[in-house]
């Protein structure tokens, strides 16, 4: 699993730590550890060339320490100041006696009038720029065109609001030079909190943070700004909170899928009762019906109008045209993809929410689905909407859930007290407690149409199997972003299942 923390529980943990042991411990171990990285993705040290951009905080104290260690293993180092008055004395001092060169950014720009445009609050740093800065500005932009390798420590988690204009100049030179860039703790320019941007980030390879990941490092838009993350421990571990986000890894997910066992029968590996589709749309009964087959359930019941289209691809699905109440023994009800809106669905619904099994809302389901039925309920409920579903569920626009996508599914989550699967490039997912799990397993092909009612079915298998909401939503969208992964592209909707058993991960194949 990987844990991620918000900064106010990453400062308290540092401060617990810092007062136990002598100072500069915690910056000597990040530092040790991003110049191990940098190291290990450099291959040979000796000779190649590394600049570091250092602003005024401690990120830039990080940067410039493991550059001072990479100059002592005999690379050639520069370190580029953003703030020189204000850059970390010791960080700067050790790279000085490794015998690495300074330069100034170029920062300012003459009055530092230039700062609006949403580049963040104290633009203007009051750095001596004039004709000195411009030719500066050159030397470092020349000295980042012939690295190998650039750290970025412009901020870290005390950045606010996007790159200022100086960092936004770096960040360019940077891109074009086709060096390797290795963030320190985050990009700068990214929310470690929310994973939002606000204008210009720095583009990395790879992200070395400190201690525990930042929620930012494992949304998008920031994911996608961060590279491969890693982690380096500076001990903080013991002080800090419960997470506020997690992330799985395969070695949860295998330790989490059921497989089936000696005593198994199809009730034990759960039966799943598929409420969807409609005379318009028999397709989603479909779609949803190979996810939950693929997912690994027992059987598959489907109740509705698509019995025939089912039939004809799953000959293994048992079908009725009656009530889902009729339809026998259900471990876990999948309800709403391609149900339409009529008052039939919103019966049927209604329905499926009064059972006292495991139920997964999506599509059409959530538009007719009743919230005091929802709210009612005692056994798990998972539901699964979009950036569009979700904001007609809260009353807001589709933009402002787009734009901040981790308070809405967790507000969602506590209103309807249900576990919110919030669909997107990064798929979220709240339960009214708890951190919030982040998957971003997919691949944007996934966004074709009926790609959700395969997740549906596949969630529905798992909850049908026993998992509770939040492992069984978050497994799903795992799997189900592996699948995306794992077919070649473009591909509809009704190839993804069949690549499902391809990914569970290694020793999950029961016996
Ligand atoms: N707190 C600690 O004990 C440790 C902190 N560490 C490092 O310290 C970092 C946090 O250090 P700081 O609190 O000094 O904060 P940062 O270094 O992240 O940034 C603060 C400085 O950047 C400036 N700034 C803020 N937003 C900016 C923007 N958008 N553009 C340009 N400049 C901006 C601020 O004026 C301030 O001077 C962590 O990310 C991590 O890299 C590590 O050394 C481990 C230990
Ligand atoms: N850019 C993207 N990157 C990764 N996954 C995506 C992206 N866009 C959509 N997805 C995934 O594709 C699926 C689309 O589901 P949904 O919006 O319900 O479509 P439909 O209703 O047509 O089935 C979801 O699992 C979602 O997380
Ligand atoms: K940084």
């Amino acid at each position: 699993m990987r844990y991620a923390h918000s900064v106010e529980a990453v400062r308290a943990a540092e401060r617990e730590l810092m007062a136990r042991v002598p100072e500069g411990t915690l910056m000597r171990r990040a530092a040790g550890g991003l110049a191990a990285a940098c190291a290990g993705m450099l291959g040979r040290v000796y000779g190649r060339r590394v600049v570091a951009l250092a602003g005024s905080g401690d990120n830039g104290g990080d940067a410039l320490y493991a550059l001072a260690l990479l100059a002592r293993r005999g690379a050639g180092v520069t370190a580029v100041l953003l703030a020189p008055d204000r850059a970390h004395a010791g960080g700067l001092a050790a790279v000085r006696a490794a015998g690495g060169r300074v330069i100034d950014a170029g920062a300012g720009g003459g009055a530092g009038g230039g700062s609006d445009g949403g580049s963040g609050g104290d633009a203007a740093d009051g750095s001596e720029g004039g004709a000195a800065g411009v030719s500066a500005g050159d030397a470092a932009g020349a000295a980042i065109a012939r690295a190998d390798l650039v750290l970025d420590g412009i901020v870290g988690i005390g950045g606010r609001g996007g790159l200022r204009p100086d960092a936004v100049r770096l960040a360019a030179a940077v891109r074009a030079s086709g060096a390797a860039v290795v963030a320190v703790d985050l990009p700068s320019g990214v929310d470690a909190e929310t994973g939002e941007t606000a204008g210009e980030a720095v583009r990395a390879d790879a992200t070395v943070t400190f201690g525990t990941y930042k929620p930012g490092l494992l949304i998008d838009p920031a994911a996608q700004y961060a590279g491969a993350p890693r982690l380096v421990d500076i001990g903080i571990g013991p002080y800090l909170p419960a997470p506020v986000a997690e992330a799985l890894q395969d070695a949860d997910v295998a330790a989490l899928l059921p497989a089936p066992t000696g005593e198994s029968d199809k009730y034990r590996r759960g039966v799943v009762g598929v409420v969807a589709g409609s005379a318009r749309y028999p397709g989603a009964a479909v779609l949803a019906v190979s996810g939950a087959l693929r997912g690994g359930s027992g059987a598959v019941r489907y109740v509705g109008s698509a019995g025939d289209a089912v039939i004809a691809r799953f000959p293994e699905a048992l079908v009725s045209a009656g009530r889902p109440s009729q339809a026998g023994r259900v471990q876990a009800w999948v309800a709403g993809p391609g149900l339409g809106r009529e008052e039939d669905a919103r019966a049927v619904v209604a329905e499926v929410l009064a059972a006292d099994v495991p139920v997964l809302v999506d599509a059409d389901g959530l538009a007719v689905a009743d919230r005091e039925a929802i709210r009612a309920r005692r056994a798990p409920t998972v539901l699964t909407p979009h950036a569009g579903e979700a904001a007609a569920l809260l009353g807001v626009d589709r933009a402002d859930v787009e734009a901040r996508r981790l308070e809405h599914v967790r507000r969602l989550a506590r209103e309807l007290d249900a576990v919110v699967l919030l669909k997107g490039s990064t798929t979220l997912i709240a339960a009214p407690d708890g951190p919030v799990r982040i998957n971003s397993t997919g691949t944007a092909w996934l966004s074709t149409a009926g790609s959700g009612d395969v997740l549906s079915g596949l969630i529905g298998s798992l909850l049908a199997a026993g998992l509770g909401g939040r492992d069984a939503a978050s497994v799903g969208a795992y799997l189900h972003g592996l699948a995306g992964r794992a077919a070649p592209v473009p591909f509809g909707a009704h190839e993804l299942a069949d690549r499902i058993p391809l990914v569970r991960p290694e020793g999950t194949g029961g016996r």
